[in-house]
């Protein structure tokens, strides 16, 4: 066990509540408890803990406060379904787990989208259950402005949009998506019944072990039924999958409505052409985004549901309180 007082570095590797694990450079796991308000960590952070001193700590010793928050290169801002922020931070990617089925919402896609360019975190689309064929091939439609999002040649394409049968193909998806994972911390988010825990159990292959009995214990006896959790993939610990739950109503409320065109590459592609440099593209006069949505009679390289959700979300963010 590390000595009492010093301080020393570590990485969160599960939240559950205000608890946090933390992973020192040996592997090592250990329950911490933030300092004050200001050493409340989210999973991905490099933090410094201090042990508690012998016999001070509430379990059997192994435990430890979080006595700072190191800077964090990011951090993911999204809302549960109460409400409550939760958060990852200093990650590399976001992959979007959704499938055939159940069919998925295209504006909890474009939110969660929203909520990565607008934390400067690059997203990855995955469509799961490609065995499912008719309902895969309305689901791969449905993609097409996020499979084409920012011009027609493939190379230029603002997200990555990778079909997966995570139960009928594993071994071939894990082919595909260990090369874009690794040496990177990703976060994997999707709604339920996406793939996630089949994901998860595909490339980490002794998650439950990771876990481990510290997450177990923090778990069980208790009214904490959501906990964030890293896992690594590699034995060299250096590509991680952050596994979250709660795929709900992506709370964007850190955004002004003003942030939300610069947050959608199409509509950002056209908002700078605009006659007014304040045009909200809603209904001003010479709107360069307006002119490039899709009507019957033209195609147009904006979505007509892009720009319905546009249209939602600016509302939503201009009447909502701000907390
Ligand atoms: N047909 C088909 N079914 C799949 C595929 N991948 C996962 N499933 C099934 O979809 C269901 C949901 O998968 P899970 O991995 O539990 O999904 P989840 O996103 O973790 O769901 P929650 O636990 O509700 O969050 C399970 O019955 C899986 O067997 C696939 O590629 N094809
Ligand atoms: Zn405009």
């Amino acid at each position: 066990m590390a000595e009492a007082g010093a301080r020393l570095e570590g990485l969160v590797v599960a939240s559950h509540g205000r608890h946090c694990v933390v992973e020192s450079a040996d592997g090592q796991r250990r329950i911490c408890h933030p300092r004050g308000k200001k050493s409340q960590a989210v999973v991905g952070d490099r933090v410094l803990w201090q042990p508690a001193a012998p016999g001070q700590g509430r379990g059997q010793g192994d435990e430890g406060t979080i006595e700072r928050v190191q800077e964090r290169r990011n951090l993911f801002y999204r809302q549960d379904e109460v409400r409550t922020k939760s958060f990852a931070a200093n990650l590399d990617q976001v992959l979007i787990l959704i499938a055939a089925e159940p069919v998925f919402s295209e504006s909890q896609l474009a939110r969660a989208l929203i909520a990565a360019e607008a934390a400067q975190i690059t997203p990855l689309i995955a469509l799961n259950k490609s065995d499912l064929v008719e309902p895969f091939a309305r689901a791969w439609e449905r993609l097409w402005p996020y499979r084409h999002m920012g011009g027609e040649q493939d190379t230029k394409h603002h997200y990555r949009v990778l079909p997966l049968s995570l139960t009928e193909s594993g071994p071939v998806d894990r082919d595909a998506l260990l090369p874009l994972l690794a040496g990177k911390t990703t976060l994997v988010l999707g709604p339920s019944g996406s793939g996630k825990s089949t994901l998860v159990n595909l490339l980490v292959p002794h998650a439950k072990a990771q876990t481990g009995e510290i997450s177990q214990a923090l778990n069980s006896g208790r009214h904490t039924t959501t906990s964030t959790q890293l896992y690594w993939i590699d034995e060299a610990r250096t590509t991680a999958l952050i596994d979250s739950p709660g795929f709900q109503e992506f709370g964007l409320r850190h955004l002004a409505p003003a942030d939300l065109a610069r947050c959608m590459p199409d509509i950002a592609a056209h908002a700078g052409e605009c006659r007014f440099y304040n045009c909200t593209h809603l209904h001003e006069p010479g709107c360069a985004v307006r002119a490039q949505v899709e009507t019957d009679d033209s195609p147009g390289t904006i979505s007509a549901s892009r720009y319905r959700i546009y249209g939602e979300l600016f509302a939503e963010l201009s009447e909502a309180p701000r907390y």
